[in-house]
């Protein structure tokens, strides 16, 4: 039963049951949370248990994310910085002051600054010139296409941090309780990353994502029937996506689970558990 309720692929509300040696109530999860995982691996040993298998599944979905996170900063690698693709004076036009893509209005995009949001509008119909100069500018409008790719796969990688959280205090609620209540974020951060074996956890990760980019990047020579010496050459360096991994994805996966965490409560009580 719990299991089947757990593996229930994001309805937009659904009940889970804890079962806790407390024997919490059950819960009605709604599309603030939407699907969720849960765990605590040092102290759940059978891979039978729903929230250890629900864990596997959110950390599978991390690793997969990878991909899309690489693929996304390869084809990004491709084109040069191109700061005028968001200087809102490099065309400006009359009749036309969005942005170049429109985007978030997709209940599953999370914009990263939702109240600085500009007008999503490309010129409409009636500026067929505004239409035809913003065609001309070219790379610019696939710079940003790339960006948005690139930070929609990052968002929903970040985002999932969520899911991680939810994990962990399903698998232990009454260890993060105290400190949901006293909104101690440090203690959160504390409970959430045990300290002796995230670092190390830390450094593989980085050392996957390196060497799927020196994989996924590497650019294949003409001929593959010739003896090639030459060093391989990559579309990004793999070192520096490894990095974007260590001073960004994980630090802000990091912080979303903090901060779900300190609404967790208001969950059950808006749900009326
Ligand atoms: O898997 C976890 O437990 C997480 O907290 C996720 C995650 C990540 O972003 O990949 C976050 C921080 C860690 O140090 C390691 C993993």
């Amino acid at each position: 039963m719990e299991a089947k309720l757990l593996s229930a692929s994001s309805p937009p509300s659904f009940v889970v049951h804890v079962a806790t040696k407390f024997s919490r109530p059950s819960f009605v999860l709604t599309s603030l949370t939407r699907e969720f995982p849960v765990f605590k691996l040092q102290s759940v040993h059978a891979s039978s248990n729903p929230i250890v298998s629900k864990t596997t599944k959110v950390r599978n979905s991390l690793i997969r994310q990878e991909d899309n996170i690489i693929f996304s900063l390869v084809e990004r690698a491709q084109y040069c910085y191109n700061e005028n693709t968001y200087d809102p004076e490099a065309f400006s036009m009359d009749g036309f002051h969005g942005s170049l893509v429109g985007r978030y209005t997709n209940s599953d995009e999370h914009p990263f600054f939702p109240d600085d949001l500009p007008d999503h509008v490309l010129p409409p119909s009636e500026y067929p010139q505004q239409k035809k100069e913003m065609m001309a500018i070219g790379n610019y409008i696939s710079t940003a296409v790339c960006d948005t790719i690139c930070l929609q796969a990052l968002s929903k990688r970040i985002h999932y941090g969520k899911y991680v959280a939810e994990c962990k205090y399903r698998a232990s609620p009454y260890d993060y309780e105290a400190a949901i209540r006293e909104q101690d974020r440090d203690r959160l951060m504390n409970l959430l990353m045990n300290l002796l074996t995230y670092p190390l956890v830390e450094e593989s990760i980085k050392k996957r994502v390196e060497i799927k980019t020196m994989t996924y990047g590497q650019v294949v020579k003409d001929d593959v029937l010739k003896d090639d010496e030459r060093d391989p050459v990559y579309r990004i360096k793999p070192s520096l996506v490894a990095n974007i991994y260590g001073d960004w994805i994980m630090p802000l996966t990091k912080e979303v689970q903090v901060e779900y965490l300190l609404r967790r409560l208001d969950l059950d009580r808006l749900q009326g558990n």
